[in-house]
């Protein structure tokens, strides 16, 4: 089973909220779709699911359309969280899963086995209104999972989390992955994104900025950064041709460069001017690369 996205349009109005985008997703594999908000992921992430229709292009999971006949293959943890307030989470659970067709012994056995790993044991029984906001959302969390589905799509799934839950989520999406779920997420959170997808798609007003495998754009990606230490002012650096920007630390400064040439004439340069503690150049971090890239009002 593939995910295929062919050159997916989706325009509002006069509005291009997708503007032709196509990948794939290998069966098994982790996904991960970056934007700045409204860059047009949570629309791509409708048009995956079927529940709204390309202007132009189309979907597949496994060679066709995902439509409500096939629900059962699919888990969704949507943006906008959206549970039932007043169902207790039993109640919720088995009524979301009855919708998938799953049998209601399965969906408690399941159920039991998610809330024990979310230490949520005592829940089973209370309204969703009482729970917090972390609670909830695990619960959309087991609600998207809740029936083994092909297809995983986590919109946002670690917004509102603290670094516990965080890394709880983390673990089961992982195991999800281990076992064979192909998930599709996105995050606004680049560390997430950088612990966990191996390909990626970086939207900006609903074009793609930049795609492909993570480790292969931060090893080709031009920008670099470079840490070094020397006990004299590195303020003068920034007249450096290809010196995007120097930030000082203690003891020395973090140099944004353009490309590898403009560390090499960097180097040239504080070595004429004294000694030299230390000096490394490494990869951008997808932070840097995600501010570079869709970050900015400019028209690239
Ligand atoms: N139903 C709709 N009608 C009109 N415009 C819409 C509709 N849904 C989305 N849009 C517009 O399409 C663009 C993309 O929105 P989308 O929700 O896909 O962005 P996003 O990348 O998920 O953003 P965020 O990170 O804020 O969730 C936005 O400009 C949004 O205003």
């Amino acid at each position: 089973m593939t995910l295929v996205i062919h050159d997916v349009k989706k325009e509002f109005g006069r509005h291009k909220a997708v503007d032709g985008i196509t990948l794939t997703v290998e069966k098994g594999s982790m996904f991960g779709m970056l934007g700045a908000n409204g860059a047009g992921k949570t629309t791509t992430f409708r048009m995956i699911l079927g529940l709204l229709d390309p202007t132009e292009g189309y979907v597949t999971w496994g060679g066709s359309p995902l439509s409500y006949k096939r629900t059962h293959l699919v888990g969704y943890l949507p943006e906008e969280r959206g549970l039932y307030p007043k169902l207790t989470v039993k109640e919720q659970l088995l009524y979301l899963m009855r919708l998938k067709g799953m049998k209601k012994s399965d969906v408690i056995g399941a159920m039991r086995e998610w809330l024990e790993r979310f230490r949520v044991t005592e829940y089973e029984n209370k309204k969703v209104e009482e729970l917090s906001k972390g609670n909830q959302q695990k619960i959309q969390f087991i609600a998207s999972v809740l029936h083994r589905p092909e297809l995983l799509i986590l919109d946002e799934p670690f917004s509102g989390l603290d670094p516990v839950n965080t890394d709880m989520l983390k673990e089961a999406i992982q195991d999800l992955q281990k076992m064979g779920t192909t998930i599709v997420f996105s995050s606004h959170q680049m560390r997430n994104v950088e612990e966990l997808c191996e390909d990626l798609i970086m939207l900006k007003r609903g074009r793609a900025v930049l795609q492909g495998n993570l480790r292969d754009i931060k090893r080709s990606y031009g920008m670099k950064n470079v840490i070094i230490q020397a006990g004299y002012n590195l303020e003068f650096l920034n007249s450096i041709h290809g010196v995007m920007n120097v930030e000082k630390t203690n003891g020395g400064a973090i140099v944004s460069v353009e490309n590898e040439k403009a560390a090499e004439d960097l180097f040239i340069a504080i070595a004429e001017t004294g000694y030299v503690r230390k000096f490394e150049v490494e990869e951008p971090s997808l932070h840097d690369i995600f501010v570079d890239k869709a970050g900015g009002d400019d028209n690239e």
